[in-house]
């Protein structure tokens, strides 16, 4: 009769079976964003990352070349594969692509724990969504989420705001979470200077804007008022002087953040702490990839802390 190893107490040289989170996202082909950002952040905090395919895109640290959907059926197919064999504790979703894939996402995951980043724009500033996908999201997704992660910008086209419009950030959260979901509105250092996007030519346009980017403040909003939370910028470089030496290393932060929020919800955590554990997880990777050189534009930030890799003896020993 062979023995049934217990899954709560593993033999040596193995470890516990991790929990599952599923990636629903498209693909970056320079390993930025996207499905990379994703299954390395899942990995590095301990958890299997099973993926659903919405989009191929050519794209590179300088920006997208190309975007090609996925037919709705086979993301509907590789939804049912990984729904009813590696069912996810967690489903978090990235860039979908067409409203037929938001509409899908939204009816076979409800009922399921769902964090939403509202991927609508590339850092390097190619629309990666249109009205339809807006207006899906808005009617579709938005309300079985259980959490949205958008930036300032995003949370504005959300609510059909204007881009210029001057609603501060946590009135932005706490006006997507009268919608349904919970939201972490999450402020990189241009949110603070009262713009959602890091684009430099934006940085050069309120450059006389003298609020402090020492702190990126998230605003997360469940219902009541909204709530700060802050942590330490990584200075990122722009038009401004003083940033020229700061690390352009930021590709690919929000779905190395909503990731890090996925696996830290798996892990059992509730969302004000993992809001808080995935911020300072890019945090310390924005440090980590700070000084990388990889590409000619915006680089990736570190998505796992694998850096530098282990000698290869110490990996086989
Ligand atoms: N330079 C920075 N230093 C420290 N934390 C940062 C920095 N930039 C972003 N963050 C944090 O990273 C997380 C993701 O926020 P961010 O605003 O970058 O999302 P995003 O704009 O959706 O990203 P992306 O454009 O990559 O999708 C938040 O917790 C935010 O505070
Ligand atoms: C496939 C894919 N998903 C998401 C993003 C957004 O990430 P970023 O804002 O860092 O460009 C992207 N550029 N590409």
């Amino acid at each position: 009769m062979s023995a049934r190893i217990a899954r709560s107490s593993p033999a040596e040289g193995t470890s516990p079976t991790p929990p599952v989170v599923l990636a629903i996202a498209a693909t970056d082909s320079g390993g930025g964003a996207g499905l990379a950002a994703d299954l390395a952040t899942l990995s590095a905090l301990g958890v299997h990352g099973t993926l659903v395919v919405t989009a191929i895109t050519a794209q590179d640290t300088t920006g997208v070349h190309l975007v090609h959907p996925v037919p709705a059926s086979v993301v509907a197919a590789q939804l049912e594969a990984v729904l009813g064999d590696l069912p996810p504790l967690v489903v978090k979703t990235g860039m979908l692509g067409t409203a037929d894939t938001v509409r899908l996402v939204a009816d076979r995951c409800t009922g399921i724990p769902l964090v939403v980043d509202p991927v609508l724009r590339a850092t390097t500033g190619a629309e990666l969504a249109d009205h339809e996908v807006l207006h899906a999201y808005r009617h579709h997704l938005l309300p079985v989420a259980t959490v949205i992660t958008p930036n300032a910008s995003e949370a504005r086209a959300l609510l059909g705001l204007d881009p210029g419009d001057p609603t501060p950030a946590p009135e932005l959260a706490a006006a997507l979470a009268a919608l349904g979901p919970a939201v972490v509105l999450t402020g990189g250092p241009s949110t603070a200077l009262g713009v959602g996007t890091n684009s430099a030519a934006e940085f050069a346009e309120i450059g006389t804007n003298t609020e402090s980017t020492d702190h990126c403040t998230d605003w997360l909003a469940t219902g009541g008022r909204p709530v700060a939370l802050t942590h330490p910028t990584v200075q990122v470089a722009d038009e401004r002087p003083e940033n020229r030496g700061a690390t352009r290393n930021d590709h690919g932060t929000g779905c190395t953040f909503a990731s890090a929020v996925a696996a830290r919800l798996a892990h059992g955590a509730d969302l004000p702490t993992a809001a808080r554990d995935a911020a300072a997880y890019v945090t310390t990777q924005l440090q980590r990839s700070s000084t990388w050189d990889l590409g000619t534009g915006r680089g990736p930030i570190a998505h796992t802390h694998a850096h530098p890799a282990p000698a290869p003896e110490e990996i086989y020993a």
